[in-house]
């Protein structure tokens, strides 16, 4: 039986960041990836061999599938089906993952292969319920330590392995108890459903411009965000280039990318979506861009 690994984490803690380090260090391992969309799972790195609706079969072997969730038994009962030696799902920032554990727990012809749980070191307070991700948790990743100065002490009783990242030992993807412990196995009770799942008290806002907004506009409006709005992801054009934008708390990154129009998500909670669309819209730039104003961007940009 295929072990599947669930990766999960709060918005923003660097799961797929992870995920791309395991694509590209997995070596001779047919990795099986089931996740959200494609759009950030690095495939450009391997030559795509074939893709047949949503999967992917990449020419090392591996196959990666996008789900919206509806979708995510069958695929991961067609995965079971293929000849890999792990499936990892990649559960979006707000999916609860004791939901997803049971469901892998009632897949036939795939085995539980754990829970890792990715907390990003800066704003590991904002998560919620942290404790009881943390309990289910069967490896934590303590990501972004590159970020403090000292890691976060977290109160759990799996390993936790501080990295930056992602930058995880592909092995513990079939190894990831200590083996004296053997194998714990998860009952049904410690998967009960619970009504106040993080995503119930979180807004996103999806917001598409094909007019280039205004750098300094755009960058006020970063500034100025509510303390709420806890992640945005997706693609800025400016007059002067565009961008893809990732915000986690108050972190901000700029990246260079080919020119898109612009496609933002914005996730939070007690966020006014139509405030914030209306402000956006307030944002795109009513005359030329100059490359001073770009640099108002470009003190955000990596590589
Ligand atoms: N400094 C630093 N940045 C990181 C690290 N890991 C990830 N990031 C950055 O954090 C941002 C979010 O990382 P992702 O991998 O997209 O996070 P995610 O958990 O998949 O995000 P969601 O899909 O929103 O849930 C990106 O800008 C990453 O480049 C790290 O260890 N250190």
């Amino acid at each position: 039986m295929i072990p599947v690994v669930v990766l999960a984490g709060f918005l923003g803690s660097g799961k797929t960041t992870l995920l791309n380090h395991l694509l590209r260090t997995s070596g001779g391992t047919r990795i099986g990836v089931v996740v959200n969309d494609f759009g950030r799972v690095n495939i450009d790195a391997f030559a795509v061999s074939a893709q047949v609706d949503s999967m992917v079969t990449l020419s090392n072997g591996c196959l990666c599938c996008a789900v919206d969730g509806t979708e995510l038994d069958d695929m991961l009962a067609k995965l079971a089906s293929a000849d890999l030696d792990v499936i990892v799902i990649e559960a979006s920032g707000l999916a609860e993952p004791s939901a997803l554990v049971r469901m892998v727990l009632q897949t036939s012809g795939v085995s539980y292969g754990g829970l890792i749980y990715v907390v990003d070191a800066v704003e590991h307070g904002a998560v919620p319920d942290l404790p009881r991700a943390l309990a289910l948790a069967d490896l934590v990743v303590l990501n972004k330590v590159d970020r403090v100065s000292e890691p976060p002490a977290l109160d759990c009783p799996a390993p936790v392995l501080p990295v930056s990242y992602g930058r995880i030992d592909p092995a513990l993807l079939f190894e990831v108890r200590p083996p004296d412990l053997g194998p714990r196995q998860l009952s049904f009770d410690d998967l009960e459903d619970h009504s106040t799942h993080a995503h119930a008290s979180y807004d996103s806002v999806t917001f598409e411009c094909d007019e280039p907004l205004h750098p300094k506009l755009f960058v006020d409006f970063l500034a100025a965000r509510p303390e709420g709005l806890f992640r945005a992801k997706g693609f800025v054009r400016f007059g002067g280039g565009t961008f893809m934008l990732h915000t986690v708390g108050p972190y901000v990154s700029f990246t260079p990318v080919d020119d898109a129009p612009t496609q933002l998500v914005l996730i939070g909670a007690g966020i006014e979506p139509d405030s914030l669309t209306d402000w956006l819209l307030a944002c795109v730039a009513d005359g030329p861009v100059t490359e001073q104003d770009m640099l108002w961007v470009l003190r955000y940009a990596r590589d």
